[in-house]
């Protein structure tokens, strides 16, 4: 048997561990220091075993992943490098962020052991093991950082079986990685939430720009509800990139209060041309860091039922509906039904079935 141990049984260990669980010849162990936590892990069946012990978790395991918040990965690292791990060990973590964590692990004598960073670059803003999805890495990248002393022999066995999550694997520099994904990533979020903050702040006025917010609002934002604890400690350990590329947010920003102060069209025209140009030539969607949502918009009668016959439909046919909500809805008006699907496919069945009785959007 392989024994996987997993600390921290959230989203991305949840993740993980739907993806070995129940596999020939893998053994799932999660670690929490929380009683409560491995309760929930049995009870949701995505381990095999479950302990609040740290030692009993990782002495026979011959992968360990570390899925905790960034800000506590190098006190796991340093109490692993405490124990006599089984030898030939690979201790691996999911952490955003990549030179910390690879510098820590490369000061720290690990017996027979080895560490290799990793970061699967899928997520969602949801957080905790109710989250998990077997399927969550399937097609997006997954970054390795071995280190130019990794043996090579260990970065395969990782390679080996990180095939059951069907991610495609990276080797990236973590330094590299952490400019990179703070750029396509990190900075994201910082604006997501700092936009939406800024409407909330005209909302205490005045209701109707909560009520109004749609669309694009909703497109760009989704990540702002990401969990915070998460973010905090990613914010803060990748610190030195992030204000550089806050700086040249600002200066992005400064750009555009000149064009239109000056009230320079064609300038702000230009601005859309190139985002316009870079954005339509980015590779097809596939699962990134920040993915994307499929979504249509069906125009529904007010009747009583309606919305039971769609989602019936749509289940019939198994088309997998990730998310639903009706934008409007009033007596004698037609109700806008937005549906959210995670997979392309899915989204062109949805249209295919309901354009056949209902106007559809895209
Ligand atoms: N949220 C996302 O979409 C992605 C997150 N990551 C990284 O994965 C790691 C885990 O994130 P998620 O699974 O999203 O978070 P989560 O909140 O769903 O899971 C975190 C897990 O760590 C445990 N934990 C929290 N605080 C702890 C502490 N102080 N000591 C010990 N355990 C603690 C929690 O009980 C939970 O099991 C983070 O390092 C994050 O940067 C990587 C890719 C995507
Ligand atoms: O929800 C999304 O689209 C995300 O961007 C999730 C995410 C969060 C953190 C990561 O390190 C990678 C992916």
């Amino acid at each position: 048997m392989t024994r996987i141990a997993i600390f921290g049984v959230g989203l991305i260990g949840g993740s993980l561990a739907l993806s070995f669980k129940g596999k020939p010849g893998l053994q799932v162990v999660g670690h929490s220091n929380n009683p409560g936590s491995i309760e929930k892990y049995l009870k949701r069946e995505v381990v095999d075993y479950a302990t609040t012990s740290l030692e009993e978790a990782a002495l026979d395991a011959d992968f360990i992943f570390l899925c905790v918040p960034v800000g506590k990965l190098e006190e796991y690292l340093h109490r692993l490098a405490k124990l006599p791990l089984k030898p030939g060990c690979i201790i691996t973590d999911v952490g955003s962020t990549k030179a910390s964590v690879a510098s820590c692990a490369a000061a720290l004598q690990f017996s027979g052991a080895h560490f290799i960073g990793g970061h699967p670059m899928a997520g969602k803003e949801k957080s905790g093991v109710e989250a998990a999805s077997s399927r969550l890495f399937e097609n997006a990248f997954y970054v390795l950082t071995p280190d130019p002393s990794t043996p090579e022999a260990a970065y395969d066995r990782l390679a080996e079986l990180l095939q059951h999550t069907r991610a495609h694997l990276v080797k990236v520099d973590p330094v590299l990685h952490d400019e990179i994904v703070g750029a396509i990533s990190h900075l994201p979020h910082i604006i997501a939430v700092a936009l939406v903050n800024q409407i909330a702040r005209y909302n205490e006025s005045n209701e109707l720009y909560q009520i109004l917010a749609a669309g694009g609002f909703r497109d760009i934002t989704r990540i702002a509800s990401s969990d915070p604890i998460i973010w905090r400690d990613i914010l803060l350990n990748n610190k030195g990139v992030v204000l550089q590329l806050l700086k040249d947010w600002n200066k992005e920003i400064a750009g555009f209060i000149r064009l239109i102060e000056q009230e320079d069209g064609p300038g702000i025209e230009r601005e859309f041309q190139r985002a316009g140009a870079f954005r339509n030539g980015l590779p097809e969607r596939r699962k990134g860091v920040i993915h994307s949502f499929y979504e249509i918009y069906v125009d529904v009668p007010d009747h009583p039922g309606v919305i039971g016959q769609i989602t019936t439909q749509l289940g019939s046919h198994r088309v997998n509906l990730s998310n639903i909500q009706i934008i409007e809805s009033r007596e004698d008006v037609p109700g806008v039904l937005r549906l959210s699907f995670r997979e392309e496919a899915d989204m062109d069945k949805a249209l295919e079935l309901l354009k056949k009785d209902y106007a559809v959007h895209v």
